[in-house]
């Protein structure tokens, strides 16, 4: 815990903004996508009125496309309503030095009506609501999310211009786990190593990945909420430094048909006194053991919560570390769930989320999952021994719209999270669906152009 820089207090930042050490204050809020939205505050207007008061933006901000674009179906905000304004509250305990942007502090903000209702479809509430439902069976949840990501040496802007075609890539071959390889691009690593630990986050390491140009920084497992926050201002973050040294880095699930970018998620349950509920006398507790068969349950129903986009189904295939069966086994990475560590550092992963999963509505699921588990006390099934890539077990979704499908017609899903956020969420996968049915591809263009 050395490296950490404990989250700002609101005195100190009192005192920095007087001593001209911070100017400015950013509130943001995750959106549907798992981006940071809000806005850049003088830091003196910030103190004087938004700290008690809150702000206000624009509620089309959970009911854009990934482009921004107004889109019909959300029954929360469109031209009918006039798409007008909710409210945005800083949460105090996530104040925070941002080391990337001189002279600046943020905070994340939850979201609220007018009249002071929260507003339930945003991603931080509907986690907030799964980990009340989870403490009242006396339970909190401790999550690790691993991101990983592609560096080129292009500028984010050049990328653009090329349409993302004949990018570098900052390694040219394989260098997973190799020194050498990440020793390459270790200045830009280690500004965002140092520099996440300066904004409060506990980093761990780095290391190399597969796909060129590919890498993962690890950090340190924490309460759900704080981890979902803090992987929210990490990949924001990691995109700041990148485009400010001068180059880019992805998190898209599947860059290209090398290895994809994977968020594999950690969960364990620790009890009131802050033990590790998944651990028994003899492994597993019968805890452990609910809410893993729960996992297994809710899967498919809840893929949309771990694979949102149309990408992200690319990543499921045989042979690649990307899970494609609907099975859990000890330390086996051919399975969506791989069971990890004992004693007090025993846990699951959920291997199923890439890197643009949106943290917050992921981690819903899997707390979700797990309580249909523990209330139904599902019997967990026998683990996987070998390949399960190889083995007969239910297939993950292998499109978003059999996930979407799924998602609308579960009985899990409605009776966790209700009409209206599943409903949002499958209004999400609709407009993305039409979206990309109606764009022709390169790939169509490549095979059809001269020789059909
Ligand atoms: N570290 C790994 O297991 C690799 C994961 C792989 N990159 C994926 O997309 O799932």
């Amino acid at each position: 815990m050395a490296d950490r820089t404990p989250p700002l207090a609101v005195e100190e930042l009192h005192a920095l903004v007087a001593s001209g050490e911070i100017d400015t204050v950013v509130l943001a809020f995750p959106d549907m996508q798992g981006r940071l939205q809000g806005k850049r505050f003088a830091a003196r207007f910030f103190l004087d009125e938004v700290l008690q008061h809150g702000t206000e933006g624009c509620n089309y901000l959970l009911a854009v496309d990934t482009e921004m674009n107004t889109v019909d179906g959300y029954a929360m905000s469109s031209w009918d309503r006039g798409y007008g304004d909710f409210a945005m509250h800083p949460d105090l305990s996530t104040l925070r030095r941002v080391p990337w942007n001189a002279g600046t502090a943020m905070l994340i903000a939850d979201l609220a009506w007018n009249d002071g209702s929260p507003v339930v479809a945003a991603p931080r509430q509907i986690l907030r609501r799964q980990l009340e439902r989870l403490a009242g069976h006396g339970f909190t949840a401790q999550v690790g999310t691993e991101l990983e990501f592609i560096v080129f040496k292009d500028t984010y802007e050049q990328a653009w211009d090329a349409n993302y075609k004949g990018l570098t890539p900052a390694n040219q071959y394989n260098i997973d786990y190799s020194v050498l390889g990440t020793g390459r691009i270790e200045p830009l690593l280690r500004r965002i190593r140092n520099e996440m630990a300066g904004a409060g986050l506990t980093v761990e390491s780095a290391k190399g990945e597969c796909n060129p140009g590919q890498h993962e920084i690890a950090f340190r497992y924490d309460d759900a909420l704080v981890t979902c926050d803090q992987h929210a201002i990490y990949k924001t973050g990691a995109k700041e430094i990148a485009a400010q040294e001068g180059v880019s880095l992805t998190f898209m699930a599947k860059y290209n048909e090398r290895e994809g970018n994977s968020c594999h998620i950690h969960l364990s349950l620790a009890d009131a006194a802050g033990d590790n509920a998944m651990a028994g006398p003899d492994g597993m507790s019968d805890v452990m053991r609910y809410f893993l068969a729960g996992q297994l349950a809710a899967l498919r129903d809840f893929s949309l919560l771990y694979a949102p986009n149309i990408n992200s189904y690319k990543r499921f295939q045989p042979g690649s570390f990307a899970p494609t069966a609907v099975a859990w086994g000890h330390d086996n990475r051919t399975c969506a769930l791989r069971v990890v560590g004992h004693g007090r550092s025993l846990r699951f992963e959920n291997r199923l989320p890439g890197g643009d999963v949106n943290p917050h509505l992921a981690v819903a699921g899997l707390v979700a999952a797990g309580l249909y588990g523990i209330e139904q006390k599902l019997e967990l099934p026998e683990a996987c021994p070998g390949n399960a890539y190889a083995a007969d077990y239910a297939h993950v979704p292998t499109t978003l719209r059999e996930a979407a499908e799924l998602w609308e017609n579960s009985p899990i899903a409605l009776a966790a999270f209700g009409e209206e956020v599943v409903a949002h969420y499958r209004n999400m996968a609709r407009v993305e669906l039409e979206a990309f049915d109606a764009a022709v591809t390169d790939w169509e263009l490549r095979r059809s152009f001269e020789r059909l």
